[in-house]
């Protein structure tokens, strides 16, 4: 990488992620200060920091923070976004070399997102200019989408004289006749250029011809987002609340105030320069650490499926636009159903913009510019829907907000849920995160005061929650039932298939791990050093080993079982193939379909075989997390998971509380329709604390449970946990790399004496090849998050010199994988 001539700024000045150094936007008098400081669109740390450029006179009035701008770079030139302004470059302004060109005529990012990006820079450990790309519309960078603006035809004639004039021109210029025709029968409403040159027949001569007339005009017009037509204006009445909701309510409303204040007297318009006044109380990103604000400006909202903490939201972010303030909702990509936006769109009509993964990158960026301009203020979305340029925006609804698709896994690996708080605080915005089974460090936030926290505790309509029934399989095996399928399930199976009601058959299968099991005694073989489960590799000659893929820990499996002393301690693990089998052996006259990510490797299967189940076209649906979510059958009266153990088991510090999530999820599937639904649990470990807590809906006994065993470890959130992943095409220098930065790392940390700092030995990772190449894993845990990444920017820094070509490490703050 060459370093450019025109550097020379402190490149500390955004490193710490501090005040910055004059960002703002325009002076006063419209002119911007002479210098602009730039970010540019290399990822590489040795170029992360600002450089100056000069501002050119022809974009003093124009040049804003948060502009596209091309800059010369070394002997190229190059894309970059304009984070600030400074009068002071640190060297003489004639030695910088000026912008060479605005790439957009409107700043593509905010002041206030710019902000965030710093923020993200610092608590992800990621580049600036990663940060800043996460946020950036599709087609910003280089030119592989264009928007081109649409032309609008509108008639300046009144429609009869249009005719008339039409009937006169028809023989000379017939074209021209059969444009005019149809704008009449338009007027007064402007048409598109494109369909009114194909229907009238004519060319775009045509139109110039009538303009040069001065009996039409043509309008260019930003692109509008791709719509239904139906998106007129809303429609539905919110229900009254029940009074459960109505007390949730209540608080939220006051706290609305509070934050955003009156409804009449809060509307104004949007504007960069209102953020910057908001910040000024106290809200920027180091208030986190202050404990709570006066009023929470942030809420959980704990509440059953099914009690209506959608209607909630809708309330809040009318609220919002009540205000003149704009709203964000993130939903999990798999919630992002045509149903879900169908319930914004009636309430909001066509302010709502939708962003999901499967528009075009035009599509996108048509949405984005319309968010961008303020008139899309209810944006519906996926996790980066967080970093949509909602102007003014005063609210962030994060709905399911345990859910572990919010965390991006590559760089810059951020939380949609902690960049939303961050922002809220930005913006001087509230925050509404909603759930069933709220997150471990959700919930513990929501118990320290941090957040608010409101509980609905029924089902809209009183519908009850399932029962949940347990089966020992250790039982079962001793008196030699050694099927997959315990007697009971066998009975309520055939059962449900004689009365014609639909079963759901859950599996929770992670391929690659599987556990050593005593399925006697239900045992399962840990680490003695990280209380997670110990995996089961097959070496090729043969003989079996048991790894902690946290701290490489590794055993030969014991013979006999530790706990009994019996024979049964094998290797377990099942496949929704092997349930496929055992059920069409069993029931050879039902419908058995088995859904996982094979089945539904190619597009569409997915909904063909929901479309069938909920048409009751089959009697079995075996399948994996896929069934899990929102499907919403009444048909089904019985959930059978068929083994607990494997979601219980996880080699991973959240088992506990991924396993109640996840069977809450799978429970909230049966008894949907007017029968109560019933929910079956095969287990080894029947007496577990955490599968008596699913028994009893009980998420707080979970909570208990999980806070306990990660208060001792010192796990989220109760520590922090950072993750390095060493990778590269070959095996050794991965090793010594790791080991090498792993060494580093505890000296780093213990030079800065970080409180209950630990650093694991380098492992290799639970998958240690991964599309040809090595990866080791280095974990660190800590008390104080900010220590711990203070050390390891420094480990870094440090170690960036003499570090092996073509070996990477990408860090993960507070990781989710461990794979
Ligand atoms: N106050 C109310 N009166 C009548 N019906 C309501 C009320 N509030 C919500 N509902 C309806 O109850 C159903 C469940 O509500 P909603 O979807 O808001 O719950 P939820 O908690 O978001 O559910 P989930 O957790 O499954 O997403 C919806 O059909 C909704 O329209
Ligand atoms: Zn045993
Ligand atoms: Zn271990």
């Amino acid at each position: 990488m060459t370093t450019p001539r025109t550097g020379g700024s402190d490149p500390a000045a955004i490193a710490a992620g501090s005040a910055p150094s004059g960002a703002g936007g325009t002076a006063a008098d419209g002119r911007c200060p002479p210098v602009a400081e730039v970010v540019v669109d290399i990822v590489a740390p040795d170029v992360d920091r600002v450089f100056h450029f000069l501002v050119p006179p022809g974009l003093r009035d124009r040049l804003e923070v948060g502009h596209r701008v091309t800059v010369p770079f070394g002997p190229r030139r190059v894309e970059g976004t304009v984070v600030g302004f400074t009068e002071q470059p640190g060297v003489p302004p004639e030695r910088l070399r000026p912008i060479a060109a605005l790439r957009d005529p409107v700043p593509v990012l905010t002041p206030a997102l710019i902000d965030l990006a710093r923020w993200m820079e610092d608590r992800y450990l990621c580049l600036f200019v990663q940060a800043l790309r996460a946020m950036l519309p599709p087609g910003a960078r280089g030119d592989r989408v264009r928007l081109a603006p649409r032309r609008w035809v509108r008639l300046l004639l009144d429609p009869a004289e249009a005719r008339h004039r039409a009937e006169t021109l028809a023989r000379r210029a017939p074209r021209q006749a059969a444009v005019l025709e149809r704008l009449a029968q338009a007027a007064p409403a402007a048409v598109p250029q494109g369909p009114l040159l194909a229907a009238a027949g004519a060319g775009p001569e045509a139109v110039k011809a009538l303009a040069r007339k001065g009996w039409v005009a043509v309008e260019e017009r930003e692109p509008e987002p791709d719509e239904p037509a139906a998106a007129s204006e809303p429609a539905a009445r919110p229900p009254a609340l029940t009074p459960e909701q109505a007390a949730a309510w209540r608080r939220l409303e006051a706290a609305l105030a509070a934050v955003l204040g009156d409804a009449a007297a809060g509307d104004a318009p949007p504007s960069g320069g209102g953020v910057a006044a908001r910040r000024g109380r106290g809200t920027g990103p180091g208030a986190a650490r202050g404990g709570p604000a006066p009023e929470p400006a942030a809420f959980l909202l704990h509440g059953v499926t099914g009690s209506g903490k959608t209607e909630i939201y809708l309330r809040a972010i009318a609220a919002a636009l009540a205000r003149g303030r704009g709203a964000i909702c993130l939903v999990p990509e798999i919630a992002l159903t045509p149903q879900t936006v169908a319930r914004f769109r009636a309430r909001f009509g066509s302010r709502v913009a939708v962003l999901h993964s499967a528009m075009t990158p035009a599509q996108r960026l048509a949405t984005w510019r319309a968010i961008r301009a303020g008139r899309k203020p209810v944006v519906v979305g996926a996790r980066s829907a967080v970093f949509a340029p909602v102007p003014n925006l005063g609210l962030i609804v994060v709905d399911e907000e345990h859910e572990t698709s919010y965390k991006q896994e590559e760089a810059p690996r951020y939380h949609a849920r902690e960049v939303a708080l961050a922002r809220a605080r930005l913006e001087g915005a509230m925050v509404i995160l909603g759930s069933a089974t709220p997150a471990v460090e959700t919930y513990h936030r929501a118990l320290e005061g941090e957040l608010g926290l409101l509980e609905l505790g029924r089902r809209i309509g009183e519908r009850p929650l399932p029962a949940v029934e347990i089966v020992d399989m250790r039982r079962e095996f001793g008196l030699g039932h050694r099927a997959l399928f315990s007697r009971r399930l066998v009975d309520l199976l055939r059962q449900r298939l004689a009365a014609g009601e639909q079963v759901l058959l859950f599996l929770n299968r992670r391929g690659y791990h599987t556990v050593l099991l005593c399925r006697e005694c239900g045992f399962v073989l840990r680490c003695p050093h990280c209380d997670v489960t110990l995996t089961v590799h097959q070496l090729a000659s043969g003989r079996r080993v048991c790894r902690c893929h946290y701290c490489d820990h590794r055993q030969v499996p014991p013979a006999l079982c530790p706990r009994c002393g019996g024979v049964a301690l094998h290797p377990f693990g099942l496949g929704t193939q092997k349930v496929e089998e055992a059920a069409r052996r069993l029931f050879p006259g039902a419908r058995i379909q088995r859904m996982d990510a094979d089945v539904t490797a190619r597009r569409g299967t997915h909904e063909a075989i929901y479309r069938r189940f909920a048409a009751g076209q089959i009697d079995i649906l075996i399948g994996t997390q896929m069934i899990a979510k929102g499907w919403d059958v009444p048909g089904v009266t019985l959930v059978g998971v068929v083994s607990a153990d494997t979601a219980l088991h996880m080699p991973d510090f959240r088992r506990q509380e991924r396993t109640f999530q996840l069977l809450e999820q799978v429970a909230g599937r049966a008894g949907r329709g007017p029968r109560r639904g019933l929910v079956l649990i095969q287990t080894y470990s029947p007496d577990h604390p955490c599968l008596q807590a699913v028994a009893r809906h009980d998420y707080r006994a979970m909570y208990r449970l999980e806070a306990a065993e990660r208060r001792e470890l010192g796990f989220p959130p109760f520590g922090h946990l950072i993750r390095a992943v060493v990778a590269g095409p070959e095996r050794a220098p991965v090793e010594q790399a790791a080991s090498r930065l792993a060494a580093a790392w505890r000296r780093a940390v213990d030079e800065a004496a970080v409180p209950g700092a630990r650093v694991t030995p380098a492992a290799p990772a639970p998958i240690e090849r991964l599309r040809g190449r090595w990866r080791w894993h280095v974990l660190a845990r800590a008390v104080d998050g900010a220590a711990l990444r203070a050390a390891t920017r420094a480990v870094m820094e440090r170690l960036r010199e003499a570090w092996p070509r073509d070996v990477q490490v990408q860090l993960d703050v507070d990781p989710f994988s461990m794979l």
